[in-house]
């Protein structure tokens, strides 16, 4: 089973729109994909059979592409109401956001019959949960490989460096990166060229502006990824 971490170089960069397209091109080559997204921070409360639940947009965008009949809850098992960081969102519920229960879910879906799980991060890579943990750990834990989306704007090769610094200096292998292009830049080609040069793994897409995820799916090369099952 091939467990794939997606982060990127900020909050808004990217991260669900890269999901959904990668989970798209996936199935559409025949692989059974399932999704995870732990923590969402920015949901609205609905009331279902089952009771009142907290859903997330990212977890049901990511629900839409996937193939491997998992339910939201299973998708996003710690949600909270408010758009902020999930620490401080916890501490104003009086909880704590615990690495047991991120990988209790994990587990969940890593059960399933399926070929690549892909889990979406949420804000940047050092993601803090509170009492002196982040979600880089999670990942740590369960081993898996990270794509970078770097969201293309003025500042961001700093950001992908230190990122793509910090994934391996936590011993885990960047299997590539994605230059999110969905606003004007100048010098782009210039800035991804640098990338180029700074990121020593493949950039695996460069995505333009565009609201249609089909049609994006052509976008990516996934041999990189497919290589790895
Ligand atoms: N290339 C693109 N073309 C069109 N829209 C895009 C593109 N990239 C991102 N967007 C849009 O920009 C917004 C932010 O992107 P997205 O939600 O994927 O960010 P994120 O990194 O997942 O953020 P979060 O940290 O909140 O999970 C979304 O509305 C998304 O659809
Ligand atoms: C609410 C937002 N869209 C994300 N889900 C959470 C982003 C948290 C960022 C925390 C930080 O690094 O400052
Ligand atoms: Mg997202």
């Amino acid at each position: 089973m091939l467990k794939i971490f997606i982060t990127a170089t900020d909050t808004d960069a990217g991260k669900t729109y890269f999901a959904q397209i990668l989970t798209a091109a996936l199935v559409k080559k025949d692989y059974q994909v399932a999704v995870f997204k732990p923590i969402s921070a920015g949901c609205a409360l609905k009331h279902t059979a089952q009771g009142e639940i907290l859903v997330n947009e990212d977890a049901q965008l990511l629900l839409q592409q996937a193939n491997c009949g998992q339910g939201i809850s299973e998708i996003n098992p710690i949600a909270f109401e408010q758009p902020i960081a999930p620490h401080i969102a916890a501490a104003l519920m009086s909880v704590d956001i615990k690495l047991a229960d991120i990988n209790a879910g994990y587990d969940s879906v890593i059960a399933r019959a399926c070929d690549i799980v892909i889990t979406e991060g949420a804000g940047g890579w050092r993601l803090p949960l509170g009492k002196g943990k982040f979600l880089s750990e999670f990942v740590q834990q369960t081993k898996q490989q990270v794509i970078l989306v770097v969201n293309m704007k003025l500042g961001c090769l700093n950001h992908a460096v230190l990122t793509y610094e910090a994934i391996v200096a936590d011993g885990l292998d960047c299997i590539g990166w994605v230059a999110n292009c969905a606003e004007p830049m100048n010098y782009l080609t210039e800035n991804i060229a640098q990338l180029k040069t700074l990121i020593p793994a493949p950039m695996i897409a460069q995505l333009g502006f565009e609201i249609d995820i089909n049609k994006a799916v052509s976008s990516v090369d996934v041999s990189s990824i497919t290589a790895r099952t």
